[in-house]
C-alpha cells in the first residue's frame, strides 16, 4: 500500500456544520499541513482520524486497516497531540513515562527523556504546574516516544515562542527523514508550513478546497491588485476568486493568465499561503466582489 492513510467521502454533520465528502490520500514519509479559518473543520477531521468521533459516512483506512476491528493495532502506531492536555494534572513526566511503558509496546524511555531535555521540560514538574506551551511540548514528547508511523497534530505549535516552534519543526522534519513517519498537522501559522510542509490541505466551511504539493501551489497562482476598471480586463475564466478592500480589487488568478498583457495596469505578486487563504475566504464572503 503506497498510502499510510486513505480518506474516502468522509462526512460528519453537526446542527450548524458539515464536514463534507472529504477525500485525501496521505503517502508515507510526508508532512501535510492542514489550514483553514476558525470553524473550518480541522479539529473535526483530526478527531475522526483519531477515532474520537464517529464518522457519519465514508471511510478512513490507516495502515490499510479500518478502526472497527483494529483500533489497538492502529493506535499503537499513531502519535498525537490534541488541544486539550490528556494527562492527569497530578502526574509528572517521570510518572507518565511509567504509564506509557504499559500502553505502547514500542515505548522508548530513553527517547522520551531526551526529548524532554531538548524541549526543556523538567521530569518532575506536575502537569498542573505547566504552562500551555509546556503541556504541548510534553504531549509532543509522548507522541514521538513510541516510534509512531503516523503523527496527527492539532495546532502543536500554537502558543509557543518562535525558538521552540523552530525546534519542534526540526524534530518533525528529522522524524520524517529518519523513520519515514507521516505527519499531518493543523495550524494557523502558515509560515511553519512554508518551512516544512510537502503538501497543504485547505479546508473552508467543511469542504476541502485544495490538497496540493507545496511546490505546485507556489506556481499555481498569482495575486493581482487593481482598480475596478482594470479588474474588468482580466479574463474571467482565469479568476479563481476576488474581493474588494480599501478601494482595491484583490484577485487570485491562475497562472495561465498572461499578466504581461496588463503591464502597468495591475500590481502582481506571487502569493504566500496566507494570501491564498484570504482570497478564498474573503472572496467567498462576497466583499463587494466585482461582477
Ligand atoms: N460537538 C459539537 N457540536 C456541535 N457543533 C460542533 C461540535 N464540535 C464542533 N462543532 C462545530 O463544527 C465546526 C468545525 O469545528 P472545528 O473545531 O472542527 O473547526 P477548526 O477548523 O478546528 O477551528 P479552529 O481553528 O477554531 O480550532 C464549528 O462550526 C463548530 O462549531
Amino acid at each position: 500500500m503506497k498510502n499510510i492513510v486513505e480518506i474516502k467521502n468522509l462526512t460528519k454533520s453537526y446542527p450548524n456544520f458539515k464536514l463534507d465528502s472529504i477525500n485525501m490520500e496521505l503517502p508515507y514519509g510526508e508532512i501535510i499541513g492542514l489550514i483553514g479559518e476558525n470553524g473550518a473543520g480541522k479539529t473535526t477531521l483530526i478527531s475522526l482520524l483519531l477515532n474520537q468521533l464517529h464518522l457519519e459516512s465514508g471511510e478512513i483506512r490507516i495502515f490499510d486497516m479500518k478502526y472497527n476491528k483494529n483500533e489497538m493495532k492502529i493506535k499503537q502506531n499513531i502519535g498525537f497531540v490534541v488541544d486539550e492536555c490528556c494527562f492527569h494534572s497530578c502526574l509528572n513526566p517521570k510518572e507518565i513515562n511509567n504509564i506509557m511503558k504499559y500502553i505502547y509496546s514500542k515505548w522508548c524511555s530513553e527517547t522520551f527523556f531526551k526529548l524532554l531535555k531538548d524541549l526543556k521540560i523538567s521530569e518532575v514538574i506536575e502537569v498542573n504546574e505547566m504552562s500551555k506551551g509546556m503541556k504541548k511540548k510534553l504531549m509532543l514528547a509522548v507522541a514521538l516516544s513510541h516510534n509512531p508511523k503516523l503523527l496527527i497534530l492539532d495546532e502543536v505549535t500554537s502558543g509557543l515562542d518562535p525558538v521552540i516552534r523552530d525546534d519542534i519543526l526540526t524534530i518533525l522534519q528529522r522524524s520524517v527523514l529518519n523513520k519515514k513517519t507521516t505527519v499531518i498537522f493543523s495550524t494557523h501559522i502558515t509560515s511553519d508550513l512554508d518551512k516544512i510542509a510537502d503538501k497543504v490541505a485547505f479546508l473552508h466551511k467543511g469542504k476541502l478546497v485544495f490538497y496540493e504539493p507545496m511546490d505546485i501551489l507556489k506556481k499555481k497562482y498569482k495575486i493581482v491588485e487593481c482598480s475596478k476598471n482594470n479588474y474588468n480586463i482580466i479574463k474571467k475564466e482565469n479568476i479563481v476568486t476576488s474581493y474588494l478592500q480599501n478601494g482595491k480589487y484583490h484577485v487570485l488568478i491562475n497562472n495561465k493568465e498572461n499578466i504581461s498583457n496588463y503591464k502597468g495596469l495591475v500590481d502582481v505578486k506571487t502569493p504566500n499561503l496566507d494570501d491564498i487563504m484570504l482570497a478564498y475566504i474573503k472572496g467567498d464572503r462576497n466583499y463587494d466582489r466585482a461582477t
